[in-house]
């Protein structure tokens, strides 16, 4: 085996790491981005929930006052006789009704007459008032002297009637996971669970906050309509772990089963596609592609004046692969300049005798972007058409615009096989950038317009109104017109009205071999 050879399976599998690395490296990155921005969304989400549940809890415990207020209103406007049998049997029905109303009294002056509920009589009067509020409200909070039981009640007075409410109702933690407090006026009214260590809300922002230190998430939430009212939540840093930790794990585990996929995937591709290049490269080398022709023809006459070479790869198992494919990877591998030698090698080998009898007739070969930069193209076909004993009119080249775009090198070798006597198309004209004035600095001869625009004639396509401009252009920088994929007769009938001298397409013939080129010209004659 060459030196050479020993290199290319070394260099392979250097390529073949690189691409491993660096897909590893990227999938990494994704994962690590992905974890984090999960983890944030878990942390944003656990935010929400903490401030969903202080605001429920505020919520809830102010329209319970709203509606004790409510019920007060009412029993100070009813016109019954106070502390009749009516009065308390009205009072104890509002009493049950309510889960965290413990009695319901009357009073007179300073003193409470009467009452319902399950604290009945005038046994609930407490001494002074804590608060008096300009909207009538008295209150005392919750103290040894406003208890009945173990139960600390706070009361709440408006007009001749008061509540007595047990402040353990107000708050509805069951079914929650956090810590919760409800205060008036900064004064702890309960909390739960009762033993729990809340912050005061006066040293807390209102919304959340993070305690770091005590590593704590807490929720303030206030309100004052009756009287302020703040609850305050909090859930511990851990729990956020606790909760997320096995999505986390599971979303991990995920991850990296995904990043094993992703990473054979790139190495099989990889793989597959240095196979496919070195395959391509191979089969160049030893001559393995075949030259297919497609008549280019006289539109006014119908007859052949020429043909367009395109190469065809057949691989070993048979399979025919469309140059579509394998051009970019010849471009890509650095071999397309002897895949296009190999091409001109097999035009000259096959169709050298009819070229060589017909100085009318001429081949076109298509030439890539990197041919033109090639310092020694012009060169090898010198050497081949002299040893075949053709003139240079016999090929002419095909480019694309977009091997136009490194202007200095195209219009040097352009320039030189012209001086030679070879002619040069721009084909797929209108599928690239450039503008007909650009072209203008180019040394050209035909102009082949692109399927595309010959697909649009008088259709209501945009491109059917371009090709209109495109053949008026040409004819002003004088180049001939070759229009590609004539597929109808009325495409050939539009086309010739319109100017264009020669065309190719199915509805003449596709891509043939070699001998059944041959064929169908003879037939011409
Ligand atoms: N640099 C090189 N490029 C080459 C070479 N050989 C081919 N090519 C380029 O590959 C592209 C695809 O070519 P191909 O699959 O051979 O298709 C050609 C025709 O078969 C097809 N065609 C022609 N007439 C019709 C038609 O009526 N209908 C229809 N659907 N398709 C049709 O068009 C292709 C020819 O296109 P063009 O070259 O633009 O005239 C193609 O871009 C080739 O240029 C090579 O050796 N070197």
């Amino acid at each position: 085996m060459s030196k050479a050879g020993r290199q290319k399976p070394a260099r392979s599998k250097r390529l073949i790491l690189r691409v491993l690395v660096n897909s590893i490296l990227g999938a990494l990155c994704l994962f690590f981005l992905l974890g984090w921005y999960l983890w944030h969304q878990s942390i944003v989400a656990e935010e929400q929930r903490l401030a969903t549940v202080a605001e429920r809890l505020g919520l809830e415990a102010e329209s319970a006052i709203l509606d004790i207020r409510g019920l007060l209103e009412r029993l100070n406007r009813a016109d019954i006789e106070p502390c009749s049998d009516l009065h308390i049997q009205w009072m104890q029905q509002e009493a049950i009704a309510r889960p965290y109303i413990r009695s319901i009294g009357y009073w007179r002056a300073i003193k409470r007459q009467c009452g319902a509920g399950f604290v009945q009589g005038a046994i609930l009067t407490p001494p002074e008032a804590s608060r008096i509020y300009d909207n009538g409200v008295i209150a005392w909070w919750p103290s040894p002297e406003t208890a009945v039981g173990d139960v600390e009640l706070f009361l709440m007075r408006f007009g001749d009637h008061d509540v007595a409410i047990d402040p353990r109702l107000l708050l509805d933690t069951t079914a929650l996971d956090q810590q919760a407090g409800l205060w008036v006026e900064n004064l702890l009214l309960v909390s739960s669970p009762t033993e729990a260590l809340l912050p005061e809300p006066s040293t807390l922002e209102p919304g959340l906050t993070i305690d770091s230190d005590r590593q704590l998430i807490v929720s303030r939430f206030s309100l004052n309509t009756v009287f302020p009212m703040d609850v305050v939540a909090v859930q511990p840093s851990g729990q956020l772990v606790e909760r997320y930790l096995p999505s986390l794990i599971t979303a991990a585990v995920l991850g990296i089963l995904l990043i094993v996929l992703w990473v054979l995937a790139v190495f099989r591709v990889s793989q597959r596609q240095l196979s496919f290049s070195a395959e391509l490269t191979n089969a160049i080398k030893n001559g393995n592609i075949t030259v297919a022709y497609q008549p280019i023809v006289d539109l006014s006459t119908g007859r052949c004046h020429g043909a367009e070479a395109l190469a065809r790869w057949q691989r070993e198992d048979g399979e025919i692969i469309s140059p579509d494919l394998f051009i970019p990877v010849a471009e890509k591998s650095n071999s397309i300049h002897k895949l296009t030698l190999l091409v001109i090698k097999r035009v000259v080998e096959e169709m050298g005798q009819l070229l060589a009898t017909h100085d009318q007739f001429s081949i076109n070969i298509n030439l890539s972007a990197q041919d033109l930069e090639h310092p020694l193209i012009a060169l090898e076909l010198k050497h081949i058409l002299d040893s075949a004993k053709l003139p240079a009119s016999a090929i002419k080249f095909e480019i694309t615009e977009r091997a136009l775009v490194n202007h200095e090198d195209s219009r040097k070798l352009i320039s030189k096989l012209r001086r030679r006597g070879h002619q040069m198309a721009i084909d797929d004209f209108g599928t690239g950038y450039s503008s007909l004035s650009y072209l203008e600095t180019f040394e050209l001869d035909t102009l082949k317009l692109d399927k595309a625009f010959v697909d649009a004639i008088e259709t209501h396509a945009v491109t059917s109104s371009v090709i209109v401009h495109i053949i008026e252009m040409a004819k002003s920088l004088e180049l001939d017109m070759v229009a590609e994929g004539i597929e109808s007769a009325h495409q050939v009938q539009w086309l010739a009205n319109n100017g264009v001298q020669r065309g190719q397409g199915y509805y003449y013939s596709k891509p043939l071999t070699a001998a059944e080129f041959l064929k169908y010209h003879a037939k011409q004659r």
